[in-house]
């Protein structure tokens, strides 16, 4: 178990592009954080710079309270004392099980005996006891995966490192290892920074969930307050599917720009002036009217996932008393919304 310390870490790849700008991040002992954000937010990025596969250009990391980058120190990633899984290639094809496992444990020269039996109890951690000598061709891809996962736990490492570790795996499968993993990592009480472009599985796994966007933190916290409080428009639609509509909010209530809607000022919280409201899916319900035409309707336990173009806006909502079907009219209503205050880039624009 560790804790992980990012303080001001900035990456700036040899071409000039900015990987990371100004990450501060204090990862507890056992905690288990996601990473998440748009395609190109900074997410491997510093998941590689925590590794050691990346030098922070400025900035310093400590894990455990011991500098590993950054004010002249740099510790390779071997030593580094962690473990780590990721999509693909995890398992090298050419070696057994069993010797994949041990891997780690062969390069900090542990004796032939102890290995065996370290890799041993790390695989039947995962379910797979017995399966030293098995070829991973002749494994199903949630199997290799355990193997990759096996080889990550079997040096007992400070921290554990994924990168989109599950996301190769068809559900339910997926599902089911999400589980495992969680029950694992919790038992052990590892640390664990777990990048993925799967939002619900961010919000299921993690204490605390670090949206990036741009190589930047835009919101670190809890999953139920990047749902509930995001702060920002941006981390609201991403994480929550919010409709964005911009407009003006005073005490009288919003009034969208180039749009119908209307709200009274006690249903709009948040900031006043020219703003971009945020209105989540749990906010609408839909009954048959006239305000806009259904586009999606998907069945789903909890209610249909509908979506509608709604005067050119698109908004996503559930539905439990009507599966609409697509091209019916509905009458939308809009119970709350936040308003954050528009950029200037944003204003200029409009
Ligand atoms: N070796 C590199 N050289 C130059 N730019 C790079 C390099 N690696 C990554 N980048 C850039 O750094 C930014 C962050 O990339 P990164 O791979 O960390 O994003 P990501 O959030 O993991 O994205 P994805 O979800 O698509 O994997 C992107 O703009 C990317 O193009």
């Amino acid at each position: 178990m560790a804790t992980v310390s990012l303080d001001r870490v900035d990456v700036r790849f040899p071409d000039g592009t900015a990987g990371l700008s100004d990450i501060s991040l204090d990862v507890r002992d056992g905690e288990f954080v996601a990473l998440v954000g748009a395609s190109g937010s900074g997410k491997t990025t510093l998941l590689r710079t925590v590794a050691g596969f990346l030098r922070p250009s400025g900035g310093a990391i400590a894990i455990d309270g011991t500098p590993v980058a950054g004010g002249g120190a740099f510790v390779e990633p071997e030593h580094r004392g962690l473990g780590m899984v990721f999509q693909q290639h995890a398992v090298w094809p050419h070696w057994s099980v069993g010797r994949n496992v041990e891997y780690p444990l062969r390069m900090r020269g542990e004796a032939r005996a102890r290995r065996r039996e370290l890799a041993t109890a790390a695989l039947e951690r995962v379910g797979l006891g017995g399966f030293e000598r098995r070829d991973p061709a002749t494994l199903s891809g949630g199997q290799r995966q355990r193997v990759a996962i096996a080889r990550a736990l079997v040096g007992e490492p400070r921290v554990l490192l994924l990168d989109e570790a599950l996301s190769a795996l068809d559900e339910p499968l997926r599902d089911r290892l999400r589980l495992e993993l969680h029950a694992l990592t919790r038992e052990l009480g590892l640390t664990v920074i777990h990048v993925t472009h799967d939002r619900d599985e961010a919000l299921a796994l993690a204490d605390r969930v670090v949206m990036l966007d741009g190589g930047r933190i835009v919101q670190a916290g809890a999953p139920e307050e990047l749902v509930e409080r995001p702060a920002t428009a941006d981390v609201a639609r991403f994480l929550s599917d919010a409709a964005l509509i911009e407009g003006c909010a005073d005490d009288a209530g919003f009034a969208a720009t180039n749009h119908p809607l209307r709200l009274p000022a006690p249903s709009v919280s948040g900031a006043r002036g020219t703003v971009t409201l945020a209105v989540l899916p749990e906010a609408i319900s839909i009954e048959p009217g006239d305000d806009a035409v259904v586009t999606a309707s998907l069945y789903g336990r909890d209610g249909s996932d509908v979506v509608l173009d709604w005067a050119g806006v698109a908004v996503r909502c559930r539905s439990r008393a009507h599966r609409p079907k697509v091209g019916d009219r509905m009458r939308v209503s809009v119970a709350r919304a936040i308003a954050y205050p528009l950029a200037i880039d944003e204003q200029e624009a409009a």
